[in-house]
């Protein structure tokens, strides 16, 4: 092996998941906000989870929950204070740019500009995350394909519909082919037929190419739906977690009153209070931008 071919090699295995992994790992996670001078409530309370490789998992909650500041821990744009956190058996304290390279992140936050082609957004992430220049241009179509915007490609963002900003942005957070795909909230605010076309599209690539996905949602149907295991957040901890299917048999088995529960039935049961829900509309550009404008404190 040349020295090229050797630290090529070295590279790769650097950033390859740990053998028989699983894709995150959050032990005793803990993370508090601080107001003035002094210590916040915590924004996460000791949170221990696993995410299987290859498996869609939800994290549901409501608003303040603390799903965001656990995936801002998990995806390294927050640092882990207390407690563990290992994607594909990398420590996020110590190997950081290992960890960012296995992971696409779709924040709440619109990360799509709205000045620029669908393609010229997907093609500066693709810049952004080091993809070959020489198969930026397949990997862009592949990606907009994905979620099946070729036709509307070279069209200007700002005259997207919401549900397509959302597909957009999934482009943009699949382009650099991630082991770990982890979605923030990535269907609020859409009206019901949009939201169906987000899932599909996460649904088609995943089994396309056996991605792991992280999403955070306080959708109860899209939960139930989509997502293999659930974890169910409230006040900074996990109340219960399983599929769900496992988590409405141990409802019906304590609370026999709920001989069919739902997952807000479930919800309700663990939390001890209900599950608001979101407001829903298909929207456009500047839809998108004011609802996830509160979540641009985060950032
Ligand atoms: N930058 C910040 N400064 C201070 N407090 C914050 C900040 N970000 C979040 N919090 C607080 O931390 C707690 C958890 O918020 P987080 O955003 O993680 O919840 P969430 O479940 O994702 O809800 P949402 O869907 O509304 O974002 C909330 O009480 C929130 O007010």
């Amino acid at each position: 092996m040349t020295s090229t071919e050797n630290a090529t090699a070295a590279a790769a295995s650097d950033t390859a998941p740990a053998p028989g992994a699983d894709a995150v790992v959050c032990r005793g996670l803990e993370y508090s906000f601080h107001r003035g001078r002094g210590k916040g409530a915590k924004a996460v309370d000791g949170v221990d989870l696993t995410v299987r490789t290859g498996e869609v998992f939800g994290l549901l909650g409501p608003n303040g929950a603390g799903k965001t500041t656990t995936i801002r821990a998990i995806t390294t744009l927050l640092p882990v204070p207390s407690g563990m956190v290992r994607v594909f058996g990398h420590d996020t304290a110590r190997r950081q740019m290992q960890v960012r390279r296995l992971l696409g992140y779709v924040p709440q936050q619109l990360s799509a500009e709205s000045g620029l082609t669908g393609r010229e957004n997907v093609a500066l992430f693709a810049r952004v995350f080091d993809v070959p220049h020489a198969e930026r241009a397949a990997r862009v179509a592949q990606a907009l394909a994905a979620v099946d915007l070729t036709e509307a490609a070279d069209r200007m963002c700002g005259t997207y519909s919401g549900g397509m900003v959302r597909r957009l942005e999934l482009a943009q957070a699949l382009v650099s082919a991630p082991r770990l795909l982890v979605l923030d909230e990535p269907t609020i605010g859409l009206d019901p037929i949009a939201r169906t076309s987000v899932w599909e599209c996460i649904e088609a690539v995943r089994r396309a190419t056996g991605m792991t996905v992280l999403v955070t949602t306080h959708y109860m149907d899209e939960a139930d739906q989509y997502c293999d295991r659930i974890g169910l957040m409230d006040r900074g901890k996990i109340r219960a977690l399983g599929t769900p299917a496992e988590l409405k048999a141990r409802v019906r088995e304590q609370a026999p009153e709920h001989p069919d529960p739902t997952l807000d039935d479930v919800f309700r049961h663990f939390a001890g209070r209900d599950l608001a829900r979101g407001q829903a509309s298909e929207g456009d550009f500047s839809d998108v931008r004011r609802t996830r404008r509160t979540a641009s404190r985060v950032g």
